[in-house]
């Protein structure tokens, strides 16, 4: 794993030796304007850059797909595993041929500097990239493609963004990124710091979700979009990978049976690849997981019936 340095790949892990141990997230460098009616929507243009096993990504992939977008937009996967070279594809990309996404990168931006992530919307006509935060990547699928679709779901309602926002923030902080913040801790006490934070979130989430069906009200929203991919994540990879080991999200009745309901829904089920993420983290990580060795467990069933309908949606 490494990043770009002025257009040159450089092989190195996050340096969390000024922050006192604690991983600090780099912010995305390619924005888009959330305000859908800026973006030019075409069918074809637009390439989406994914991991299977990023959960960042696996949001765009879930909004992709329950906005009708997947015939609009198409999708090239990387290989799980972040080695070297970074991201890599398992055959050439379909555009240019690269095999390794730092070169999309340096394609749009030959001086580029900094972390080669995924996910990439990617505009074929432009030739460069749109957008490397998930977080604009989903307001734009959202809204941008649905005169396109005729698919006019809105899962960031004018009169819900309030209450949107401030939930994302929470999650956000604590949990979907709290789980990194305790994986690639590399001090007791910013582990200690992302752990207690990241349970305690853990703790009101489960308290709301004994209120209501979804996290904003009895409607799906972005926010329910934003924390399914941690928690799917969770006891396959976090509670072992990056000892977020309290409890599983196995032992939460009312965040597990809510799992249960958003991978129920829609085919989200189809979006989620446990080979992918088991692959990702246990092998991409040589400093967490030096030997390598992928674990088979658990065994999960979510396909399992829920409890969730007894809140109206
Ligand atoms: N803020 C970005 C974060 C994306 C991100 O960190 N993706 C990870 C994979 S889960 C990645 O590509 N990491 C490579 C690296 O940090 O070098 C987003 O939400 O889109």
């Amino acid at each position: 794993m490494g990043l770009l340095i002025d257009g040159k790949w450089s092989d190195q892990w996050y340096d969390t030796s000024s922050t006192g141990g604690r991983f600090v997230r780099s912010e995305s460098q390619f924005h888009c304007q959330s305000d859908h009616a800026h973006f030019s929507a075409e069918a074809d243009r637009y390439r989406l850059y994914v991991s299977l096993a990023c959960p960042w990504a696996h949001r765009t992939l879930i909004m992709r797909r329950i906005k009708g977008l997947e015939s609009i937009i198409p999708v090239t996967v990387v290989h799980p595993h972040m080695l070297e070279q970074g991201w890599q594809f398992d055959e050439p990309e379909p555009l240019y041929g690269f095999t390794c996404l730092h070169e999309l990168y340096c394609k749009a931006d030959p001086h580029y500097s900094g972390r080669v992530t995924v996910p990439v919307l990617w505009d074929s006509k432009q030739e460069s990239i749109v957008c490397n935060e998930s977080a604009e990547i989903i307001r734009i699928f959202n809204r941008a493609f649905d005169a396109l679709t005729g698919n006019s779901d809105d899962y960031y309602p004018l009169e819900l963004r309030d209450q949107i926002d401030a939930i994302n923030a929470f999650v956000y902080d604590n949990i979907n990124n709290g789980v990194y913040r305790c994986g690639f801790a590399t001090t007791q006490q910013a582990y200690d710091e992302a752990f207690d934070a990241l349970f305690a979130a853990l703790d009101v989430v489960e308290a709301r979700l004994g209120q209501q069906r979804y996290l904003v009200g009895n409607h799906i929203t972005e926010a329910d979009i934003r924390l399914f991919p941690t928690l799917i994540r969770f006891d396959a990879v976090y509670v072992g990978h990056f000892k977020c080991n309290r409890n599983r999200i196995a032992e939460m009745p009312n965040l597990s049976n809510y799992l249960r309901d958003l991978y129920q829904w829609q085919d989200i089920a189809g979006t989620v690849n446990f080979e992918h993420i088991k692959q990702h983290y246990y092998y991409s990580h040589a400093s967490i997981n030096p030997t390598r060795i992928v674990p088979k467990g658990p065994a999960q069933d979510f396909e399992a019936p829920h409890d969730r309908k007894r809140f109206s949606r």
